[in-house]
């Protein structure tokens, strides 16, 4: 697909708005605004828009993207948490007559998202983990997200790794990711300093496992992941909390007994979280079922 571009112009017209307005940028909100304007349609032309979609942005800044997202879909939905950018870009939305979009002021984080059958984001990265494991508790068609690079990898179950994560072993069952794109520091103001890369994000659909995944399953890899190097006993028993225990000599007993009538468990207690496959996660939370609240 060929895109005509006018990079300078979006550079200026950012500058320009933040200038206006007497804003300096927050880094501690992950404000790295996307000056690339060929970027910028790369990124709405994956969201394969049609006039029946409504589109989630998280962290919509000055407008960037949705007011480009506004065009091609029915309506947007779009969440921002800085006051004065969310005063700015009512304005222009305000100005340019734009009507599709339901600006709400708030963390994304807290806020439940109105329907919606599609996400499209430049997300800011200090939330992109709970913000992604939000994404996963609801149903949609298809998300475009921009994430930093390091934080992407980490999608992919990579056993053995540091990049071996609680991400990857849920989203193994939940969802499908596609990488799309790298974008470099240069396509922003202020230039972040690691690179950013766009992927595709569709929900998985196995009704077979759904309940259990999302409940037990979700709760053992929660404890698991915070010991990614301990064994999975000593993971458990420290991370009691995440599957309702408080009292440590409790889950020690349970775990004893448990062992006595499944002749697997020991062998999986045994192991390092990191060496732990996801389907082998689900064979422990099955055995483990019973006894996590
Ligand atoms: C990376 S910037 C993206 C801005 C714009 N979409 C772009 O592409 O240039 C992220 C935006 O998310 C906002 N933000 C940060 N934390 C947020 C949160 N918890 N909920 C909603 N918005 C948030 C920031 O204020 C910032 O405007």
């Amino acid at each position: 697909m060929k895109f005509v571009t006018n990079s300078y112009s979006l550079a200026k017209e950012t500058k320009e708005i933040l200038q206006e307005n007497g804003i300096h940028l927050n880094k501690k909100l992950g404000q790295n605004y996307l000056i690339d304007d060929f970027k910028r349609k790369k990124i709405i032309s994956f969201g394969e828009l049609n006039k029946d979609d409504i589109v989630l942005e998280i962290g919509p800044g000055i407008g960037t993207l949705t007011i480009e997202l506004a065009k091609k879909a029915k309506k947007v939905i779009a969440i921002e948490q800085d006051l004065n950018i969310f005063n700015i870009l009512k304005k222009r939305l305000d100005n340019e007559n734009i009507q599709n979009v339901e600006l709400i002021h708030g963390d994304a984080v807290k806020i439940d998202f109105p329907k919606f059958n599609k996400i499209i984001s430049n997300l800011p990265y200090q939330i992109s983990s709970p913000i992604t494991f939000k994404f996963l508790e609801y149903d949609f068609d298809l998300a475009i997200l921009m994430y930093q690079k390091e934080f992407a990898r980490r999608m992919k179950v990579k056993l053995n790794t540091k990049d071996y994560s609680r991400l990857s072993a849920m989203l193994y069952f939940k969802g499908n990711f596609e990488f799309l794109d790298d974008v470099s520091p240069e396509s922003f103001i202020p230039k972040p300093k690691i690179d950013s890369t766009v992927i595709k994000l569709t929900p998985k659909n196995i009704p077979i496992d759904l309940d259990i995944i999302n409940n037990q399953y979700k709760k053992i890899c929660k404890a698991l992941f915070q010991h990614k190097n301990k064994k999975i006993r000593n993971a458990l028993i420290d991370s009691r909390h995440e599957i309702g225990y408080s009292d440590k000599k409790e889950l020690k007993s349970l775990l004893n007994n448990l062992v006595k009538v499944e002749p697997d468990l020991e062998a999986f207690l045994s192991r390092r979280t990191i060496t732990m496959a996801p389907k082998e996660i689900l064979s422990l939370t099955k055995i483990l079922k019973a006894i996590v609240r």
